[in-house]
């Protein structure tokens, strides 16, 4: 009777949670999730389509898409940012050549409402790298002032050296319902 009380508090408590990852192609999305999912980064090869990893932390289950950032998967992104919880953006920090088109692809979702009212955590991935852009420059080239709509937030990250992963866990756990 314990063990059946048990479960079924576990199952009310239980909170799920559906994330979207997307960003360009090398940004560090299936990098970050290898940690999250497992607590250590893993060798990754570029993402063909998309892979899906479930995990839980603390009360919540997290169902997270990690789509490929090559450009002919970008079309894809809106279909499942459309349905998700949440949207984690992730931008490699260290690659400042790439932030206009990564900006031109985010303010794309933006733009035609495929986030919405969707939180949205943008990830300044690599910051273990010397030469990476700083949170308030990064803002500024991402154009992300002029987003009033959707609930955003920056975190500087490092996938690889775990770097603020708990301040990750921590929104994401903030957001499960
Ligand atoms: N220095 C550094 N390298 C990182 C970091 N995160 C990821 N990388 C490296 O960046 C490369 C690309 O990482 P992935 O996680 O495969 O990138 P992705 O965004 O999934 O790429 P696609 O699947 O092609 O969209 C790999 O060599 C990672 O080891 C980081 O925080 N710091
Ligand atoms: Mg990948």
């Amino acid at each position: 009777m314990g063990q059946i009380l048990s479960n079924l508090l576990q199952i009310f408590y239980t909170k799920k949670l559906d994330i979207v990852v997307i960003g360009l192609e090398n940004s560090g999305k299936t990098t970050l999730l290898s940690v999250l999912a497992h607590g250590q980064a893993v060798e990754t090869v570029p993402t063909i389509g998309l892979n899906v990893k479930v995990f839980k932390k603390g009360k919540v289950n997290m169902k997270c898409w990690d789509i490929g950032g090559q450009e002919q998967y970008r079309s894809e992104w809106s279909r499942y940012t459309k349905g998700c919880d949440v949207v984690l953006y992730v931008v490699d920090a260290a690659a400042p050549q790439k932030l206009p088109t990564a900006k031109k692809e985010l303010h794309k979702l933006l733009d035609d409402g495929s986030i919405g009212a969707t939180p949205l955590l943008v990830l300044a991935n690599k910051i273990d790298l010397p030469e990476h852009v700083g949170e308030s420059e990064l803002i500024e080239k991402l154009q992300l002032n002029y987003v009033l709509e959707t609930p955003w937030m920056v975190l500087p990250i490092s996938a690889l050296q775990c770097t603020n992963m708990d301040q990750v866990v921590e929104w994401l756990t903030a957001q499960g319902k």
